[in-house]
């Protein structure tokens, strides 16, 4: 448990993050989709290949939509500094990811992010940090989207002054990954096999804790073996749903929620199940191996086809 007599909440809620910046190519667009699967299984897929290749001359590679969450990660060149947090780094985990989308990507861009605290907790075990960061495009100054990620920081709660749990959030309640899974049948089920490297690959993206790919540090972290990136599983489940429901177009997606509820190790089958509640998709993705459920959440959509 944290120090409590070192951290002050107050404190770290006036916090002011500087802005960062961010630059991105098409190359970097590619290799983000490789990392979470695109034409892994089919090299020619005709919804995913477009991902990756200027399909039939396209003048630009399409961008999927949850790498909105890369442009963040550019906010934390050396690691998250709060005033008086003392924490592990090495049993950080990846809790939430909320992200809205507000005008599709282009295929290369220089961003300029805003970031600040949207949310801490004490969770007595543990401390729960949510930061929100505004991407925008420098050069139109237009906003293209918003990342809010919960960090859950393992040993650093036991920091609130009263007997009551310190929490603050200054979003709406409509904004959080807690989803009730239907009792139907899923609407539709895409089962996808990580590949052993999986990790290896998706840091590329930008990602470079030693959790995914160091032995020894993962021990530290109480696991087996490195484990993927939380973002790389969300990668995987919103890719399984422009492909089943939205027939390939990532435009579609308006915002997305996700919860990682259990570790994933690179090589495991995610199977991703779905339904369909007006323009949003509920989903869940389980380890096929373990029978766990890893992640859920849910997607808004828009413009989807009534013929659906
Ligand atoms: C300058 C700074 C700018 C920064 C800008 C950008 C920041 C970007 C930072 C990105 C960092 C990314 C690093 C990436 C790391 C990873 O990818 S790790 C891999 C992915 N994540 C996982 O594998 C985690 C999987 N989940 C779990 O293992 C467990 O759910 C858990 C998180 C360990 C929690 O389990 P447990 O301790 O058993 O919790 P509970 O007892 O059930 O609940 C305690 C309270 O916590 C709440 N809670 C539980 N789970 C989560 C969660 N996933 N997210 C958020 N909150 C969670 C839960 O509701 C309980 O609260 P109360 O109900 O109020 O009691």
């Amino acid at each position: 448990m944290a120090d409590s007599s070192e951290f002050d909440p107050a404190l770290a809620l006036s916090h002011k993050f500087p802005d960062t910046t961010h630059s991105y190519t098409e190359r970097d667009v590619a290799l983000y989709a490789l990392g979470i699967g695109a034409c892994a299984s089919d090299a020619v897929d005709e919804d995913e290949l477009k991902f990756v290749y200027h399909e039939n001359g396209q003048e630009f590679i399409k961008v999927l939509p949850t790498f909105a969450a890369i442009l963040s990660l550019g906010s934390i060149p050396s690691g998250i500094d709060l005033p008086g947090l003392q924490y592990d780094p090495r049993l950080l985990l990846h809790g939430q990811q909320y992200i809205e989308l507000y005008k599709p990507f282009p295929s290369s861009c220089h961003i300029q992010n805003k970031v600040s605290l949207a949310g801490l907790h004490d969770k007595g075990k543990a401390a729960i940090l949510e930061i929100e960061t505004k991407s925008y495009e420098k050069e139109s100054g237009d906003l293209l989207c918003m990342n809010r990620t919960t960090v859950y920081l393992r040993g650093a709660g036991g920091f609130s002054k009263s007997s009551s749990p310190f929490s603050y959030s200054n979003y709406p309640l409509n904004q959080t990954s807690a989803v009730k899974i239907p009792e139907s049948k899923p609407f539709s089920v895409f089962e996808d096999r990580t590949h052993p490297s999986q990790a290896l690959l998706y840091r590329l993206s930008g990602d470079y804790n030693p959790l995914h790919s160091d032995p020894l540090i993962a021990k530290v972290a109480g696991f087996s073996q490195p484990i993927l990136h939380g973002l790389c599983t969300l990668g995987f489940a919103v890719r399984a749903i422009v492909k089943n429901i939205c027939k390939g177009d990532p435009d579609m997606i308006k915002s997305i929620t996700g919860r990682f509820l259990l570790h994933v190790y690179p090589g495991e089958t995610l199977v991703t199940e779905m339904w369909l509640e007006g323009s949003r998709v509920i989903y869940r993705t389980v380890v096929k191996e373990r029978k766990r459920s890893v992640l859920s959440g849910s997607v808004v959509l828009r413009g989807l086809n009534s013929s659906l």
